[in-house]
């Protein structure tokens, strides 16, 4: 298993362009199943769970290929609506091709999908909904059966914002008979790049990016050509690693907008923070300051996708402070790792409090999902002494070469496939 070794303690400088969005790219991936031809999208990253999709989609019969950032997907012979269990147990995302899936044959058989251990993950809510449109749904262990005659439009209410089960809805209600109204809808960027890509088929969807989103049923899509929206959560990422090696980082090919909770905590905390058109520019000096309060939620306000890298850098601020996660149970995890490089954090059921202290220091750690090995990278960097970063695959399902990435900005980050042994070489 691969592992990064990290020489931190130099401040990142320089200028990066941000990759395509993993979370966007996903769905959108998944939605090309409606149209019968050929697809193409552009900046689809290059990512663990990029490669899971295409290999789905090339065993439900359609071509795939993934050249540079750019994916040409031909749909026309896909003639099976079964995802094998093997491909549904390696991400999260394998759940988007229920409704698309349903849409098109009518009938889908998939499983509980896989993904990392940040919590229980139902997916309550995406069949609740499905059903709502007519969907008859037999589950039986892992497996789940779904048919229909025809979805039909209908009121759907979400309890909660899920993203996915909001994209899967779309997904299903873009070929419905009649009009869908999806009340209590997740409002991510990521949603609204999917209704951009499912209208340039074709679609008649508004209001995403809203609560309420309506969908006008459609006889069919037609094949199109869609670019993703840059990657918010990388940015984030590059951001707070700026901040936390107390570096000078522009970022190129951003939407500064979808990162605006994020910069109100940079510049609460001290750090310089300026925007212009797609260019970002983060620039630090000294200790940032400590914040008494955190709560991650759905989109405007602060992304659980960033909790664990803001944790970094608040781990050395003056002061202390409170990050409270409130949307997946398991999202703690980084901080066992974070007190192996010296940080001082209590967990306190959701919240960690975090008392600030000078410096990191290396040590030897667990990536145990993607974001918490991010996390880790970034406190690798602003860390004195070597660290190394194990399970590294969990970085690879959202980084497109995080290596490569931080090296462009002057870290000192390499990937041994076989360095042995670590922690007693490290002590
Ligand atoms: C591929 C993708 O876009 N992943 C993102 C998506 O995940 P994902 O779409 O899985 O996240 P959701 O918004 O659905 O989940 C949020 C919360 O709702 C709960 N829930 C969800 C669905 C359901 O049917 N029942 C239920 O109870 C989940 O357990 C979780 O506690 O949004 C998350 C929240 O911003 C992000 O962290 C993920 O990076
Ligand atoms: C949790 C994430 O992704 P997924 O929903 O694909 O597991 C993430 O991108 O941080």
């Amino acid at each position: 298993m691969d592992k990064l070794v990290i020489e931190g303690g130099k401040a990142l400088s320089g200028t990066i362009a941000i990759q395509g969005a993993k979370n966007a790219a996903l769905p959108i991936l998944a939605a090309a199943m409606l149209a019968r031809g050929t697809i193409v999208i552009d900046h689809v990253p290059r990512l663990l769970d990029i490669e899971v999709m295409l290999d789905i989609l090339r065993d439900l019969g359609c071509q795939a290929h993934h050249d540079g950032h750019t994916v040409v997907l031909d749909t026309s012979g896909a003639d099976s609506s079964h995802v094998p269990e093997r491909l549904m147990r390696q991400m999260r995302s394998s759940i988007f091709l229920m409704g698309p899936l349903l849409a098109r044959f009518k009938k889908v058989e998939i499983y509980q999908p896989g993904g990392c251990a940040i919590g229980e993950r139902k997916i309550d809510l995406h069949l609740r909904g499905l059903q709502a449109l007519g969907a008859e749904i037999e589950e039986s262990g892992n497996k789940m059966i779904c048919r229909c005659d025809q979805l039909k439009g209908t009121e759907l209410h979400l309890d909660f914002p899920s993203v996915g089960a909001t994209e899967n809805l779309m997904m299903a209600a873009v070929l419905a008979q009649g009009t869908t109204v999806l009340s209590g809808a997740a409002q991510e960027p990521e949603i609204e790049d999917l209704a951009g890509f499912l209208n340039a088929m074709g679609a008649c969807v508004s209001g995403a990016g809203t609560g309420k989103i309506v969908i006008e049923g459609v006889e069919a899509l037609k094949p199109s050509r869609y670019g993703v929206i840059p990657d918010r959560i990388v940015a984030g990422t590059i951001m707070v690693a700026a901040a936390a090696t107390r570096g000078c980082v522009t970022l190129r090919n951003t939407n500064p907008s979808h990162v605006t909770a994020l910069i109100h905590v940079l510049r609460r905390c001290g750090v310089e923070v300026e925007t212009s058109g797609d260019l970002i520019k983060v620039g630090a000096v000294g200790r940032p300051r400590a914040l008494d309060r955190i709560v991650t939620a759905p989109y405007p306000a602060f992304p659980t996708d960033l909790q664990s890298q803001v944790m970094v850098l608040l781990s050395t601020a003056d002061g202390c402070s409170i990050v409270k996660e409130t949307i997946f149970e398991g999202r703690l995890r980084h901080v066992d790792e974070l007190i192996r490089m010296g940080a001082d954090i209590q967990v306190d059921q959701s919240s960690a409090i975090i008392r600030g202290v000078s410096r990191l220091r290396g040590a030897t750690v667990e990536a145990t999902d993607l974001r918490a090995g991010a996390a880790l990278v970034v406190a690798g960097l602003a860390a004195q002494g070597t660290t190394i970063v194990e399970h590294v695959y969990h970085i690879d399902r959202g980084y497109d070469g995080i290596e490569r990435m931080f090296g462009r900005l002057g870290a000192r980050i390499s990937r041994f496939p076989e360095l042995a042994d670590s922690r007693a070489v490290i002590g």
